[in-house]
């Protein structure tokens, strides 16, 4: 039987179309509208794997995201960096001076903030998935209504692109992670990435502690973000995302921090897919 993979929105969405090329198509999507509901679902095992967008190179991280994946325990177990394209849709025979509302995922209205500057008297709505709300639009034969989604999108809800590629910077990508409830098992493959999360007080120089530690331990810092611990204000969790030659460094490093951090925690260890 295929294995079942969680998506954030329905088929034509870019989660979509990264399950797609991730899993070369063997897979069946579980559609789902919003990430809190693919975490849930993940974490009861309805789904076996998920796709999750964590960060866009123009709208930045999507932090809930973080939180989701620590809540309900889920293991990284991969990531897939991809280019995306985002264009204006609606109706056949319309001009984008007939558009009055434009409906997409919050973050795709954010790639394409430019765009709009240009057009005041649209109205930009966020909706819970680019190509739900082109379905929507091809479903319900909305006029002068349009959505910002993936050529894809267009194509299998019979939409028109009124503006293609609007997005802010033609090099907009987006990281993807791939979730799982279990650690990632090598299957022969290099596993040279590992994400981790820990809390740290405000003493002074407790982060470039960290930093230093892992400088000495021959692992490379490809991201740090910080989140507010919600019940102790003003205090910190960091998730870093880490690269390294030799398993036994990332070990060592760990064996360190354990003794360093509060609450340290493995978020999963994998291939590194960025190049
Ligand atoms: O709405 C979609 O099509 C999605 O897959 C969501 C999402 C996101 O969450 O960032 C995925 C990639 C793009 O960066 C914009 C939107």
């Amino acid at each position: 039987m295929n294995k079942k993979v969680g998506i954030q929105g329905i088929k034509g969405s870019f989660h979509h179309l990264v399950a797609m090329d991730y899993y070369h198509k063997d897979v069946s999507v579980m559609e789902h509208l919003s990430f809190h509901e693919l975490a849930q679902k993940l974490a009861s095992k309805e789904s076996d794997e998920a796709v999750m967008a964590i960060e866009n190179s123009i709208a930045g991280s999507i932090l809930p995201n973080y939180t989701l994946i620590d809540e309900y325990d889920l293991s990284i177990i991969g990531e897939h960096y991809t280019p995306v394209n985002m264009n204006l849709m609606a109706l056949k025979g319309q001009k984008i001076e007939d558009i009055k509302k434009v409906f997409s995922h919050p973050m795709a209205l954010l790639q394409c903030k430019e765009f709009f500057k240009k057009y005041p008297h649209i109205k930009l709505i966020e909706d819970a998935d680019t190509a739900e709300a082109a379905k929507r639009i091809s479903d319900k034969g909305k006029m002068k209504v349009a959505a910002v989604a993936s050529p894809a999108a267009a194509e299998m809800y019979g939409l028109e692109i009124l503006a293609k590629e609007i997005h802010t910077i033609k090099s907009n990508a987006t990281r993807f992670l791939i979730l799982g409830t279990e650690r990632q098992k090598s299957n022969g493959v290099k596993l040279d990435k590992a994400s981790l999360k820990f809390d740290l007080s405000s003493d002074r120089g407790s982060l470039v502690s960290v930093l230093n530690i892992l400088r000495d331990s021959f692992l490379s810092l490809t991201k740090i973000q910080s989140l507010p611990i919600i019940d102790e204000p003003w205090k910190y969790s960091f998730f870093v995302d880490v690269i390294f030659e030799k398993p036994q460094d990332f070990e060592k490093a760990v064996s360190v921090l354990k003794l360093m951090t509060e609450e340290l925690k493995i978020l999963g260890i994998y291939k590194n897919n960025l190049s």
